[in-house]
């Protein structure tokens, strides 16, 4: 496997700590080992998260295209739009934003607050466009890159959560590589890895890179797009070209995507009564926050798949926490009574 071959613009501090989940696997009866992989600790840039190990590998293309504005998508409050908008401050472009209503709201200042409000404040041209949630191309996002254009810019565009990018999964090879490294000063290797899952490439990344070492189907996926068949095609997708780009020397097949289906519930970026109770039990006992539209959900089935006896007894699992707490700010109504 080769991903050294592609050029890496630092947007990180480097590799992520790996922290022991001791009260959180002690509640759960001890029998599994807990830890968390902290991405969401990853930069300075704009409490950072998931997409900046993904825009490490695109930021050297889009500098060399001769663009000057970086043209994203997301929904109202989306971690991926907001990461973009620092990138583009950090590396002197412009930012341009569409942001969809991909989630109904109980917040009256939901569109006002956390991530939007920092891509505000960070200077990003943002657009509140009112079509509903979907991972694929949109229409919004070509016409906002064709605006760049008429409008005199260089447009650089970015997909929804940089995933179907060309360079989209490389970020997370490198996660696997990190994770190998740091299992060699552990001691020991993860049984398991949990990740939340949406528009794909962080999960196809480290698919393809725990191949190398035949743990392609010990991630396992906890989907959080309510969307499981279209998010499996693309993460099987993702994952294919992937490995060829990286010259894997092995096929990746649909059995490789472990994505599991039942914590997504109810819709898209609205938190289940279990999901906050989740993100209640590791705020309460690690100080650990997780948000209601992903890493809420994915520790709601990681704590579920223990209670449930998926992992055999003695697995160490790595959590990877992918980021996203400045949405949190528009979910004050759903935390109210604590
Ligand atoms: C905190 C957090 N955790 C997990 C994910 C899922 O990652 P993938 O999209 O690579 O599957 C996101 C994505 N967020 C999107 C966004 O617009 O913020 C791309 C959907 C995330 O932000």
């Amino acid at each position: 496997m080769n991903l050294a071959k592609f050029p890496r613009y630092p947007l990180t501090f480097g590799r992520t700590p790996i922290e022991k989940l001791d009260r959180l696997s002690a509640h759960l009866g001890g029998g599994v080992e807990l830890y968390a992989k902290r991405e969401d600790c990853n930069s300075g840039l704009a409490f950072g998260g998931n997409k900046l190990r993904k825009l490490e590998y695109i930021v050297p293309d889009a500098i060399a295209s001769g663009a000057d504005t970086l043209v994203s998508i997301g929904g109202v409050q989306s971690n991926h739009t907001r990461m973009v908008a620092a990138v583009a401050a950090k590396i002197g472009f412009k930012c341009r934003l569409v942001q969809e209503s991909w989630v109904p709201h109980e917040d009256a200042v939901y569109d006002r607050v956390g991530n939007i409000m920092l891509s505000r404040i960070m200077g990003a041209d943002v657009r509140l466009v009112d079509d509903g949630f979907d991972i694929g191309i949109r229409d919004s996002w070509k016409n906002a890159i064709a605006e760049v254009e008429a409008a005199g810019g260089k447009p650089y565009p970015i997909p929804a959560g940089a995933s179907v990018h060309k360079f989209g999964g490389l970020g997370y090879v490198g996660f696997a590589e990190e994770v190998r490294a740091q299992e060699a000063e552990l001691g020991f290797k993860f049984d398991y890895i949990v990740v939340c899952t949406v528009t794909g490439s962080t999960h196809a990344g480290m698919l393809v890179g725990f191949a190398a070492d035949g743990r392609a189907r010990k991630v396992i996926g906890i989907d959080a797009s309510c969307t499981p068949q279209q998010t499996r095609a693309q993460v099987l997708e993702i994952a294919q070209r992937t490995a060829e780009l990286v010259e894997l020397g092995q096929p990746i097949v649909g059995d490789d995507v472990v994505l599991l289906e039942e914590y997504a519930y109810p819709i898209y970026g609205v938190p289940s009564e279990e999901t906050k109770e989740a993100i209640r039990l590791v705020g309460r006992l690690e100080g650990m926050i997780t948000d209601p539209v992903y890493e809420g959900k994915s520790m709601q089935g990681m704590i579920d798949l223990v209670e449930t006896g998926y992992f055999p007894r003695g697995s160490k699992v790595l959590y990877a926490h992918l980021g996203g707490a400045p949405a949190l700010n528009g979910y004050g109504y759903a935390f109210r009574n604590g």
